[in-house]
């Protein structure tokens, strides 16, 4: 890769302001993203979390300021290498976790997509489960939109509240996972509230306050 890639750098947000209404949900935030890295986004409720991951998916565009996607000024046109998991899955109760992937796998025509099978295996999942995903513990749930995502071999994964309704065991199951994904060089974006959950994996702890970066400092990850 040239570019960015010989930068190290995955994003680059700039003075990102974002307006509904009047109302300031994200003002003049900026941060950098490196390639590789595990970003943990921490913040009381409303302070501007899932508004920074939506727009670093490319589903919100910013009111002000910009954001460079690897090398890209729109967001939208490399939004095949992001993989977004918002915090209410988006999954079928009634079909069980290959047939929810099977069907995904469909909407992304004429592109190479990870065999869905392979993708529960890759979160530690039998593929062929027969119980409908109704039927599922909430980690196994969490760990199904997970391999969703991952259906579409994304470099960037950002992932809203990845560890809610979990168990403590199971979100430590998932944070190892996402390790693996880390030292597969892609680089991770985590929004939570419970920040000692991702600590494991943090390279970096971003803290957003009523819209504001308060606090950006490195982590001490341990896996
Ligand atoms: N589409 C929208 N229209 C109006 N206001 C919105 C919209 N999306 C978010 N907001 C507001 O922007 C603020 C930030 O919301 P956001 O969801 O980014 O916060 P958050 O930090 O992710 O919160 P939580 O931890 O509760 O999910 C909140 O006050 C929210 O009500």
């Amino acid at each position: 890769m040239s570019g960015p890639a010989s930068t190290g750098q995955c994003a680059r947000v700039e003075d990102v302001s974002k307006l509904f209404g009047s109302f300031a949900a994200l003002r003049q935030v900026s941060v950098e993203l490196e390639l590789g890295k595990c970003y943990v986004l921490i913040g009381e409720n409303g302070a501007g979390k899932s508004t920074l991951l939506r727009i670093l998916a490319g589903l919100l565009r910013p009111s002000f300021g910009t954001v460079t996607l690897f090398g890209h000024g729109e967001p939208q046109t490399v939004r095949e290498r992001v993989g977004y998991m918002s915090h209410a899955p988006m999954l079928y109760d009634e079909l069980t976790g290959q047939e929810n992937l099977r069907y995904f796998s469909k909407l992304y025509p004429g592109r190479e997509c990870l065999d869905p099978a392979e993708a529960l295996r890759q979160v530690g999942l039998d593929p062929n489960l027969p119980r409908p995903l109704g039927h599922y513990s909430q980690g196994m749930r969490q760990r199904t939109s997970l391999a969703r995502v991952l259906l579409s071999f994304p470099e960037l994964l950002l992932l809203d509240e990845p560890f809610s309704n979990m168990d403590v065991e199971s979100a430590r199951q998932m944070v190892e996972l996402l390790a693996q994904f880390r030292h597969g060089s892609r680089t991770i974006v985590i929004t939570t509230h419970q920040r000692e959950l991702a600590a494991p994996i943090a390279d970096y702890v971003l803290a957003l306050k009523a819209g504001r970066v308060a606090s950006f400092e490195p982590g001490s990850p341990t896996l």
